[in-house]
């Protein structure tokens, strides 16, 4: 049996808005998010801005906390961890790798500061872990000696992602890992994910607005729409086959070269619903090719399907034994 690392059940995020109290509204960010990844896998998390996406990664990383639902990390309620141990558990990898590093500190304290917080072992088995880690993501040794002004963009990312590995953590969250990045380098930094995530069983939450991105690194796609999961299954059964509409317009869009983390027009009807005033029934409804202005407008479809989950009342490319288990309950 595989071992979820992460579980996420009916994880729910408000934020109170607006102005004085009595005027305050809810904004609910996350609804119900259920979600399982197992160890060594990687779950892409892909949706428009405003999804949530950073609100689930801020829960995971101990920023916010949810409103309701259980977070478990190695089967343990998340809140059950110090701070410390917590950030050893999981670590993140930001989009921005000139403002997420220290310019004031040598690569060498970068990499080893979380060692160095935590009072792992000596200032010479530090070191020494340092220099190992810094060749697994392929920096040159010279380098721990220079400060990230010295760096080229590629150089710094790698430099972020050995700090976020070496205090060996089980969850690391890659929040568009490679989008202010040269697209010469991009690929470069895929690659070295790619290798590091097989040679060390990494379990990694991967968000990303590039598709391209998310279909070379994740065993697994989750797509994200008004603060719920609205398909997760397998990259292949999501690339070739997404049953949402929301999941097949994402697909169909062209991403231009230099997008950077904008998701392309989607060419749908309308715009992004505001979370504050979301829309009834189906959230996607308003925007949807296959709304039929009765249940999609009535009635919020639950997740259905086993290991493909989906939420939608009239699901695309659905094979023919696909709809006979459908038929029963509808
Ligand atoms: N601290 C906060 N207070 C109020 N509303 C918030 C707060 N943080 C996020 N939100 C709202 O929650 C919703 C989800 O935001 P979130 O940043 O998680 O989306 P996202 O998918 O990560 O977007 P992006 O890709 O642009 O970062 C948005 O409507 C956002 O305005």
């Amino acid at each position: 049996m595989t071992e979820d690392v992460l579980s996420m059940r009916g994880v729910t995020r408000d934020y109170a808005v607006g102005g004085s109290f009595r005027k305050k509204r809810t904004l609910r960010a996350l609804r119900g998010i259920d979600l399982a990844v197992a160890r060594g896998r990687t779950l892409g998390l892909v949706g428009e801005s405003g999804c949530g996406k950073s609100t689930l990664a801020k829960i995971l990383l101990g920023v916010e906390n949810p409103s309701a639902g259980t977070v478990l990390v190695g089967g343990k309620p998340i809140e059950t961890y110090d701070r410390l141990e917590r950030a050893r558990l999981i670590q993140p990898v930001f989009q921005d790798p000139y403002s997420s590093l220290n310019p004031r500190m040598t690569v060498e304290r970068i990499i080893g500061a979380p060692l160095k917080v935590r009072g792992e072992g000596n200032a010479a088995s530090q070191r020494a872990r340092v220099q190992e880690i810094a060749g697994e993501v392929g920096l040159p040794h010279h380098l721990v000696e220079a400060y990230p002004s010295q760096l080229s963009g590629g150089q710094r990312q790698r430099v972020a992602i050995a700090r976020a590995l070496i205090g060996k953590p089980e969850i690391l969250i890659c929040d568009e890992p490679t989008s202010a990045l040269d697209v010469s380098v991009q690929s470069q930094i895929l690659n070295l994910l790619h290798r590091l995530k097989r040679e060390l069983n990494l379990t990694m939450i991967l968000i990303s607005h590039n598709l391209a991105v998310v279909n070379h690194l994740a065993d697994e796609v989750a797509v994200m729409y008004l603060g719920q999961i609205v398909e997760h299954g397998a990259s292949e059964a999501i690339f070739e086959r997404a049953h949402h509409p929301y999941s097949n317009a994402l697909l169909k869009a062209v991403l231009p070269p230099r997008a950077g983390s904008r998701l392309p027009e989607l060419g749908l009807q309308a715009d992004f619903p505001s979370p504050l005033n979301p829309p009834s029934g189906c959230a996607f409804h308003p925007r949807c090719p296959k709304n039929d202005g009765t249940l999609c407008v009535r009635v919020d479809p639950p997740a259905a399907g086993g290991s493909h989950v989906y939420r939608c009342h009239h699901p695309d490319h659905m094979s023919d034994a696909d709809m006979r288990v459908l038929e029963p309950s509808r």
